[in-house]
């Protein structure tokens, strides 16, 4: 059975200027699952984002498969109807003074500004979502007045409002002190009451809390380890994933890691 997948990539290479950044890529993704991506800076998360998106085509070989949606060709208006992605470059488009209301609601027009002539049941189904995911409070405010925990959870409203299938995460806690960090954590926990599923791309091991059934780990653009919380993540994987002896440890139902004392790291 394949059609409980959504992506299906057998020997999947893309090169961005002679470079291959995705390299020998061999994953399938099942509907089922909410996904953790993690790896250092230049393990090729980025790339592989890239290539389900669209934005880079892999080199044809022998036996490469590539589906997204169970289809070898999808044109980008139905991709982009299926998958919504908040990464950095997502805040920098936002236009000044939008308030989160209107915000939300051009998510429904692929635009981030203000749209005139909205219907009444785009206005419903922002309020619903606004409802949902307990944001009230910041529907009226403009964007631009938000803490950055703020936004980051109102650009990730603005890609729900079209119920994609698959909601892609790239670095949400990236440049957030703690208790933004942990505010914009919990709220990603509670999406999960939505149909969407996850797929959360980080370098923080904060981030990885039980709604992720799947782990990737990523190094040199290669997948290292995959699998179940228990059966990824321990200090030996991420010593090798991160290149620094650590140790891990589940505490109260969160991920920490901790630097090995340096004598222990020379014995080892
Ligand atoms: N346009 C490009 N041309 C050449 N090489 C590139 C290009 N973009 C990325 N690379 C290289 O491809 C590799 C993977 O980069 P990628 O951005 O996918 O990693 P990443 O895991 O997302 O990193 P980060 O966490 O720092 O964003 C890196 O070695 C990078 O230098």
């Amino acid at each position: 059975m394949t059609n409980d997948l959504w992506l299906e990539a057998k020997n999947i290479s893309c090169f961005k200027n002679e470079y291959e950044v995705v390299k020998d890529l061999n994953l399938k993704l099942k509907y089922s699952e909410n996904v953790i991506m993690i790896g250092p800076n230049g393990s090729g998360k980025s790339s592989l984002l890239e290539l389900i998106n669209r934005n880079i085509y892999p080199v044809l070989k022998k036996d490469t498969v590539f589906k997204l949606f169970n289809k070898g060709h999808i044109s980008i208006w139905e991709l982009r109807k299926k998958i919504s992605t908040v990464n950095q470059d997502v805040k920098a488009r936002v236009n000044a003074n939008i308030t989160v209301f209107d915000l939300i609601i051009s998510g429904l027009y692929g635009k981030y500004c203000k749209i005139l002539n909205k219907s009444e049941k785009d206005v419903l189904l922002a309020e619903n979502l606004i409802n949902k995911m307990l944001i009230t409070k910041l529907s009226q405010r403009y964007f631009s007045h938000l803490s950055e925990g703020e936004k980051q959870i109102v650009l990730i409203a603005r890609a729900l409002v079209k119920n994609p299938e698959i909601l892609i995460l790239d670095e949400p806690i990236a440049n957030l002190d703690l208790k933004s960090k942990f505010y914009v954590i919990d709220q990603i926990n509670e999406l999960t009451r939505l149909n969407t599923k996850i797929i959360c791309v980080t370098h923080d091991i904060s981030m990885i809390t039980e709604i992720y059934n799947r782990v990737i780990m990523m190094k040199d653009r290669i997948i290292i380890a995959d699998g179940t919380q228990s059966e990824t993540i321990n200090g030996k994987i991420l010593s090798i994933l991160f290149d620094i002896n650590i140790e891990v440890a589940k505490y109260k139902g969160y991920w920490h890691v901790y630097r090995k004392a340096k004598e222990l790291q020379s014995i080892e």
